[in-house]
């Protein structure tokens, strides 16, 4: 059986002038389906560029990116769009990324057209699991950073991703807000048999990850919660 996500011996640099960065350097990550591993570390680590390479955004230089068993790194761009449309969900850091003008259903719905599938459940449904139900027909505008974030991990989950990669979700919400929401991504990894990754800097929300890894100048090593 192949994991739903595998990072083997990734590497990528970047050069800016006469400096020369490794993002990433000889990374390694092995995620199951159902599985929420959650990587903290500081600003600047390779955080973000783990996510770009996982979620098919980026390429590494050298390594392999398995998902779903599929090594990705040597597609083509029209290859990774599938991928990422059939695959994968992205969480940002306060879906602040929501169209303004549309309701928390009809953001979902958008979301469904985008990818062109539905999957499992309905907007309605998807609204329900993560306690949004009651607020189905409200404006981002009229939505708490709470509740935004909680329409944008619905929104994620549309299409029946296998791999769920999240962005420092806590970013615009207050300790009690953060706690809810990593338990809430923690909760639909495992309800939904998705692969979740969770990149942060909040050291308060760790124990929510089934396993929890630090990245340091772009190495990553297990670390306890
Ligand atoms: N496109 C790029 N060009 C040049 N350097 C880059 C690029 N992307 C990232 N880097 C460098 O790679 C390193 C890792 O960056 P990355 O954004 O992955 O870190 P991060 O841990 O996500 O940081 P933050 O928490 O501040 O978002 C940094 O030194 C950054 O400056």
């Amino acid at each position: 059986m192949s994991h739903a996500l595998e990072l083997k011996d990734v590497t990528i640099s970047y050069s800016d002038g006469d400096s020369h960065v490794k993002a990433l350097n000889s990374v390694d990550l092995t995620v199951e389906a159902g599985e929420f591993v959650a990587v903290v570390g500081p600003s600047g680590s390779g955080k973000s560029t783990l996510l770009a390479v996982a979620g098919a955004l980026t390429t590494p230089d050298s390594g392999q990116v398995l998902v779903a068993g599929e090594d990705i790194v040597p597609l083509g761009d029209s290859e990774l769009a599938q991928i990422r449309r059939n695959h994968i969900g992205f969480v940002f850091q306060s879906s602040g990324n929501l169209p303004s003008a549309l309701t928390a259903e009809e953001q979902i719905e958008l979301a469904s057209k985008v990818i062109g599938k539905t999957g499992r459940y309905s907007s309605a449904e998807l609204l329900e699991k993560v306690g949004m139900a009651h607020r189905a027909k409200h404006r981002p505008g009229s939505l708490s950073g709470g509740e935004r974030q909680r329409v944008g991990i619905a929104r994620a989950l549309v299409g029946d991703p296998q791999v769920l990669l999240v962005d420092e979700p806590t970013a615009a919400l207050d300790r009690a807000r953060s706690q809810e929401i990593v338990a809430l991504l923690a909760k639909e990894c495992h309800d939904f048999n998705v692969a979740g990754v969770m990149v942060t800097h909040d050291y308060d929300v760790l124990g929510h990850g089934d396993k929890v890894y630090e990245m340091v100048d772009g190495r990553l090593t297990p670390s306890a919660k």
